[in-house]
């Protein structure tokens, strides 16, 4: 997508209102290409002149049709997706029909309007299910879909399969043909990430992180924003005749490529911010068994009060279970080279957003903390009673 090769090229990005497809989109609008963002909300920054935005649901052909049909599109980035992370997770119905129908949809507008490329935006999750994966590669197979615990993983896979499985593909169009490609990112984080980073400073400042979990020597991979952006930049140019398609049908992990222990990562924002940096440790399994009495409470009682869950099991191996993957085929065929970055920009956005303890404040070191430990011991103590014993108390 180089400027000078192609300054007329319009791409079009679903979920260009969220935290990564906007910024993909503004770099490519900086690069001379013409940017769709198509997206149910708008992003939350002013999108800058030159870009324009559809507001529209992947769910609904027409709403494509509006955005796909004068443009002409070279490629399209499909990043729209729900159900990551917190109580979105546990809203089956509409993960399916975005993530799964959403991405039928996409392929169609593809097939109808002739778009020649199409670059999906999946998820190690497609990989991993709370198994030990140490330096994994593109070799690996599938998690079976019935050993997915969570809805948005098991459908983030459905999609990516759907998307490679559409390579090669005739255009409705012409004689042309369809490449695709999937890149499979780890952890997003940058300034003004909005899906991860609020949670974790909101349990920061309601004192609410006050233990870590799992083996100290776990270690799991984060990507930032701008590397991914570059990812997908080259993936897109590496589905073109120029590169000999040699990203056509294939997916790619995408990381910074320095694996790390998960909250050793969240150090610095922790400390950055004038806290703590929590002392206790508790094992895994008394945090997933927690975790699990807060979705099965979330299921009965959601219906009533759709509240944030604390934790979800997906987000405790996630975060607790040691999985990274190799860079090599990312850097040897799309030529990624990963920049480093750390937290400190993070930091910097969060105090310029009014966060941060200042020296004196006491914060919100309450002790629902403690409370919060010893009632994840009682739960958990019920979850290794048999059915019997917890009908008969
Ligand atoms: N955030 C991460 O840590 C992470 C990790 C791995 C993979 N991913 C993948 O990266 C992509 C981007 O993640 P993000 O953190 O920027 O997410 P995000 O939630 O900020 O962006 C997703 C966007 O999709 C839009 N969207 C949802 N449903 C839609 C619909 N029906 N029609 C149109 N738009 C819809 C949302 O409004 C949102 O703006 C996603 O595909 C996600 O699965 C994210």
């Amino acid at each position: 997508m180089d400027a000078q090769r192609s300054p007329k090229e319009t791409v079009l990005i679903t979920g260009g209102g969220g935290y990564f497809g906007f910024r993909l989109g503004c770099a490519l609008s900086q690069k001379g290409v013409r940017v769709i963002l198509f997206d149910i909300s708008s992003p939350a920054q002013n999108i800058p002149q030159g870009i324009r935005f559809v507001r529209g649901d992947i769910r609904r052909l027409s709403d494509l049709e509006r955005a796909f049909q004068d443009g002409d599109i070279a490629c399209v980035f499909h990043i729209a997706s729900y159900g990551m992370s917190g109580r979105e997770q546990l809203n089956q119905n509409l993960i399916e029909e975005v993530n799964v129908g959403g991405t039928d949809n996409i392929l169609q507008a593809c097939w109808r309007w002739g778009v020649p490329r199409l670059v999906y935006t999946s998820t190690f999750n497609v990989i991993f299910g709370g198994q030990v994966i140490r330096n994994g590669d593109e070799s690996l197979p599938y998690l079976p879909l019935h050993l997915h615990p969570d809805h948005y993983s098991r459908t983030k896979s459905i999609a990516e399969k759907k998307v490679l499985e559409a390579n090669g593909s005739p255009l409705g169009t012409g004689g042309d043909v369809l490449r695709t490609c999937a890149l499979r990112p780890a952890g997003i984080y940058g300034p003004g990430e909005q899906r991860h980073l609020p949670r974790i400073v909101s349990y920061i400042e309601r004192g609410l992180f006050k233990f870590v979990y799992g083996d100290p020597s776990s270690l799991v991979e984060f990507v930032h924003v701008d590397n991914l952006v570059q990812a997908h930049i080259l993936a897109s140019e590496a589905l073109k005749a120029a590169k000999g398609h040699i990203a056509s049908g294939k997916p790619y992990f995408i990381s910074d490529g320095k694996p790390v222990n998960n909250f050793e990562f969240f150090r610095p924002l922790v400390e950055g911010l004038g806290y703590t940096f929590p002392s206790t440790r508790l094992p895994l399994t008394l945090v997933y068994c927690f975790a699990f009495l807060t979705e099965l409470s979330h299921f009965v009682l959601g219906r009533l009060y759709n509240f944030q869950p604390f934790l979800t099991r997906t987000e405790v191996y996630k975060t607790g279970v040691t999985h990274y993957f190799s860079l090599e085929k990312a850097k040897k065929e799309l030529g990624y080279e990963a920049q480093p970055f750390d937290l400190q920009e993070v930091v910097d956005w969060f105090k310029a957003h009014g966060h941060g303890r200042s020296p004196g404040n006491g914060g919100s070191d309450f002790p629902l903390w403690t409370w919060l430990l010893v009632l994840l011991l009682v739960l958990s103590i019920f979850t290794w009673l048999p059915p019997t014993a917890l009908l008969s108390v």
